[in-house]
């Protein structure tokens, strides 16, 4: 790997790739040392292995997933591309070095339409106007393109039309949905969705999985790094399951479309997964995601906050689960979910987290608890910038 930088005509402006001047090497190396930093005292007391990083070979369009907000400009134009770093205001953006090359141009073409038509963009300070983001999702191992529009209230005005010539303009989109969002807020997306063309939804596949994405559930934007967080998780579960016999119970907590759980129950037939996740329509996605896999009779979905789960299964002392793979947002877990583990006598957990300073907290918690840190991976899935996704495998001692 060479020691080059990429450069991007908007990169100050934008701020969406801090390190994009830090040639990508150097960004590995500085995330691995801040790693080894953050977890030398956890690591040193279990002897526990970190490993290097797994970095990307190319590390450009990678990310399956592009956005735009969109707000009036002059002369009836509608303006696009990304806020300014820390403001509102819309920096143009004409091709972007970290996204799907496909993307891009159908957002900007959503503007241009729009603008031909009369639709409005959408006025934050006014709360008026239609249009107010729109967001482009590519697959990955799949050719499906959805098209979500974010619209301030259900009507669209010249819809038929809209949607008639963004299709026209871009044959390679597959599907277009309408989120509705008439909150003021920063949240992009509403709760509900409408389908304005296609099924409304998107399929990508992940180390053998098929996956139905819909315009709200939570799907990883680094599709290539996924498969090798993901795979790191199936050989930590792997490794557990060769001393034991008959089915093996895995916990998927924060199991969001149920994509962990199911690639590891594709690639080991003695398991069976329970994915537990607070976002009802993600769960509802999971189960179809499981029959689409044939996996419904070994992979299940609750809807529940994981710790409220964790405390029912734990004191009912129905459930026993030989693997826990933990993948929460950034706050991390809770202790009473890590006491539920620890109560279950969960022999392993492989804890997957994009926040590795809540991951050291909640490790901290299990170590306490009597759990002893193997090895920690890092992952890169958002190169240039300073993010960084972690696994751990921890054991039960004794
Ligand atoms: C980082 S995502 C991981 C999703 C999934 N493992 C994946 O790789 O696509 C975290 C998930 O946790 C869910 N979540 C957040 N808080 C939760 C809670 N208290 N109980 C259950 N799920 C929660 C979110 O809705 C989201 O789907």
């Amino acid at each position: 790997m060479g020691f080059k930088t990429y450069t991007c005509p908007i990169a100050k402006a934008c701020g969406g790739c801090e390190w994009l001047a830090v040639p990508y090497p150097i960004q590995l190396r500085r995330k691995q040392k801040e790693v080894e930093k953050l977890f030398s005292a956890a690591a040193e007391r279990d002897h526990a292995t970190i490993e290097p990083i797994r970095g990307m070979e190319d590390p450009r369009a990678f990310r399956n997933k592009a956005a735009t907000p969109f707000a009036p400009g002059k002369g009836g134009r509608i303006r696009s591309g990304f806020f300014a770093a820390g403001s509102h205001r819309i920096v143009r953006c004409d091709s972007c070095l970290v996204e799907d090359p496909r993307a891009r141009d159908i957002l900007n073409d959503v503007a241009r339409v729009a603008e031909r038509l009369g639709i409005r963009a959408y006025q934050e300070d006014r709360g008026r106007g239609t249009l107010r983001h729109a967001i482009v999702r590519c697959g990955y191992a799949t050719e499906d393109i959805l098209l979500t529009l974010v619209t301030n209230g259900q009507r669209l005005p010249r819809e038929r039309e809209f949607v008639a010539e963004l299709t026209q303009r871009h044959p390679e989109i597959s599907s277009i949905a309408q989120n509705i969002n008439q909150h003021r807020t920063n949240a992009m997306l509403g709760r509900e969705c409408k389908t304005l063309f296609g099924s409304g939804i998107m399929h990508d596949k992940l180390l053998g999985c098929t996956f139905e994405i819909s315009p709200t559930s939570f799907y990883q934007t680094n599709p290539r790094q996924t498969e090798v967080l993901y795979q790191l998780s199936i050989d930590a579960c792997q490794q557990a399951a060769v001393s034991g016999e008959g089915n093996f119970n895995v916990l998927d907590a924060y199991c969001g479309t149920g994509t962990i759980g199911m690639c590891i129950a594709k690639q080991d037939g003695s398991v069976h997964v329970t994915g537990v996740e607070q976002v009802h329509d993600a769960v509802d996605c999971a189960k179809r995601n499981a029959r689409a896999n044939s996996l419904d009779q070994r992979a299940r979905f609750v809807a529940a906050d994981a710790t409220e789960y964790m405390n029912s299964i734990a004191e009912s002392g129905k459930a026993s689960f030989d693997v826990v793979v933990m993948d929460p947002p950034r706050a991390g877990s809770t202790p009473q979910f890590l006491d539920g583990v620890t109560h279950m006598g969960t022999k392993t957990v492989v804890y997957v987290s994009c926040n590795p300073k809540t991951q050291l907290r909640d490790i901290e918690h299990l170590q306490r608890r009597g759990y002893r840190l193997r090895t920690l991976t890092p992952v890169d899935m958002f190169p240039h910038t300073k993010h960084i996704e972690t696994v751990a495998l921890l054991t039960k001692r004794g």
